[in-house]
């Protein structure tokens, strides 16, 4: 069966709005151009096509937009006072859908981990880092973790250490993205034992 062929082109998908996300320069050897820091546009791919895991839908949906090929991208207010732009619930994931949900994985992950870890729990935890820096699908993402881990080693001996190691994590790319960072001392509390009852 033949491939489908992409109904854009590369200059299309240039955005002229720059736009907030950070555009970072390629850390790995899959992926392509484009990533330059200070230039604008949408970051690639290893197929050399826009990443929809690495951009945030705003970013596509202008690009797009400004080919004519979307209509501009529409603000939601949420349950919070934030004003997002979303995607209809069966779209493929953006860079900030897939993070957030990312995030719920591995702060449940360490949630959930042995007060006390053993060796064997530790080797395995630690298997899964390493692939997780390997494959997650926001290639620059994925280097700029590996970097971070490489510096900061895993804490695997204890839940506690774990889910600190982890908080300090998020608050690493909390930091390059200019978001507040979260106090770490509370990390259990908003991941494994909600204190009122609001969360049931
Ligand atoms: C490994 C990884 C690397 C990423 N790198 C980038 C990147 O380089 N560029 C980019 O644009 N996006 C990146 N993202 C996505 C980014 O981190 C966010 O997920 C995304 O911007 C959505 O942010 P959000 O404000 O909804 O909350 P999120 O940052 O997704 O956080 C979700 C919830 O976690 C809680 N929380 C926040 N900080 C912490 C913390 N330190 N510890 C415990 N709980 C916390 C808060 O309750 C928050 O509402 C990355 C995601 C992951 C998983």
């Amino acid at each position: 069966m033949s491939k489908p062929q992409p109904s854009f082109n590369m200059a299309d998908f240039m955005n002229p709005s720059g736009g907030s996300q950070i555009k970072k320069e390629e850390t790995t050897t899959e992926s392509t151009t484009a990533a330059v820091p200070g230039k604008k546009g949408l970051i690639l791919g290893p197929d050399g096509k826009p990443c929809r895991t690495c951009n945030s839908l705003t970013d596509l949906l202008a690009a797009a937009a400004a080919t004519g090929k979307a209509p501009a991208p529409t603000t939601t207010t949420t349950t919070t006072t934030t004003s997002v732009t979303t995607l209809p619930a069966d779209c493929p994931p953006d860079v900030e859908t897939l993070g957030r949900h990312t995030w719920t994985l591995l702060h449940s992950i360490t949630a959930t981990y042995p007060t006390v870890a053993t060796p064997e729990k530790q080797q395995e935890m630690s298997m899964f880092l390493d692939i997780f820096g390997r494959i997650y699908p926001c290639w620059f993402c994925a280097g700029d973790f590996r970097k971070w881990k490489e510096e900061n080693k895993p804490k695997l001996e204890t839940r506690q250490d774990f889910g600190d190691w982890m908080c300090r994590a998020h608050n690493a790319v909390n930091k390059k993205l200019g978001k507040k960072e979260f106090d770490c001392r509370f990390w259990e509390e908003r991941w494994r034992e909600a204190k009122d009852g609001r969360c049931g």
